[in-house]
């Protein structure tokens, strides 16, 4: 464990959101050895690490985006269930939540742009960006463009899945922040991703995979020559890079999330690259 703001590579951590001008990142709980705020055994005398480093303002801001969060994705894991019950199909399901998710995923763009790249919270900008980029990716250039796979099987996989892992992470965050962590929510948050990320990145790839025809005969989002700009681009071919691009990426979320599982959940010290 190292002290207090000594972390290898890491800025001193912030006293408040308005001080720091999202500018420096909070303590992990590996560092300050407070548990990151978790109050299982429920008998902290004083106020936790993350609650001391991170600033009233900025406690509570980020609290309140969590519970939003929270609420949104279980609102949306409500309106999956009554859809199915009520109709007995996924036929139609992606339409009836669209509004909703869309909304919430595009929000989390905030982790990215505030929490994340201006240093609110310790967690690493390339990871972050490239879990923010591929799901605003599928919500609006793949699922929300291309309404004839709207209705494939693949899309229920990766609804249920980010469904699933939001619900966790975002209640893993607020409990965290109010110092109230439930041992099954941190277990959930760090073990559920084994089997969700693995069944996620399939409904993607295979709602992809199921699109490629529809961009193929539609040349929809392609630039062809000659134009004035000369310059050309066939979201096909796109989408086929991206679809490969899945076989480094993939693995490499994999593992990070199978690292942080063994240093939350089972204390081991894990000294990562600065970004
Ligand atoms: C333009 C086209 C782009 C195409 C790209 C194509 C390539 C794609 C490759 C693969 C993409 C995967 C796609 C994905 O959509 C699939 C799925 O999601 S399927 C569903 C299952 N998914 C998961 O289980 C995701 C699991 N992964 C993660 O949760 C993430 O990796 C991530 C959240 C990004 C990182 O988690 P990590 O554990 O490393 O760090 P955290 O950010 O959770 O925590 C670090 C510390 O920061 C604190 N923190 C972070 N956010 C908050 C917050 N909102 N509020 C409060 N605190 C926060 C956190 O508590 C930690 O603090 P401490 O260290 O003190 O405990």
């Amino acid at each position: 464990h190292a002290p207090d703001g000594a972390i290898p590579g890491r800025a001193p951590p912030p006293l408040a959101l308005s001080e720091a001008r999202c500018a420096a990142p909070m303590a992990s709980s590996e560092e300050d050895g407070t548990n990151g705020g978790a109050s299982e055994a429920g008998d902290e005398k004083e106020p936790s690490g993350r609650r001391r480093r991170l600033g009233l303002a900025a406690t509570a801001w980020l609290t309140f985006y969590n519970i939003a969060m929270t609420a949104g994705w279980l609102v949306l894991a409500i309106a999956m269930v009554r859809f199915y019950m009520e109709k007995g199909t996924h036929r139609g399901l992606y339409k009836s939540i669209q509004k909703t998710l869309k909304f919430f995923q595009t929000v989390a763009l905030i982790e990215l742009t505030c929490f994340s790249l201006q240093g609110i919270v310790p967690t690493s900008v390339l990871v972050t960006g490239v879990q923010v980029s591929s799901r605003i990716f599928m919500v609006w250039l793949i699922t929300h463009s291309i309404k004839p796979i709207q209705n494939e099987e693949s899309v229920v996989l990766f609804l249920v899945s980010w469904t699933v892992t939001e619900i966790t992470r975002y209640s893993f965050y607020t409990f965290s922040l109010l110092d109230h962590l439930p041992y099954f929510v941190k277990w959930a948050r760090y073990n559920f991703f084994i089997i969700l990320y693995p069944v996620g990145v399939a409904g993607e790839l295979l709602t992809i995979y199921a699109a490629l025809p529809y961009v193929k005969k539609s040349g929809m989002f392609s630039i062809r020559l000659p134009n004035k700009y000369n310059v050309s681009f066939d979201y096909y071919y796109f989408l086929l890079i991206t679809m490969a691009s899945y076989i480094p990426l993939f693995p490499q979320l994999y593992f990070h999330m199978l690292r942080q599982r063994r240093k939350v959940l089972h204390g081991e010290v894990i000294v990562e690259k600065d970004d």
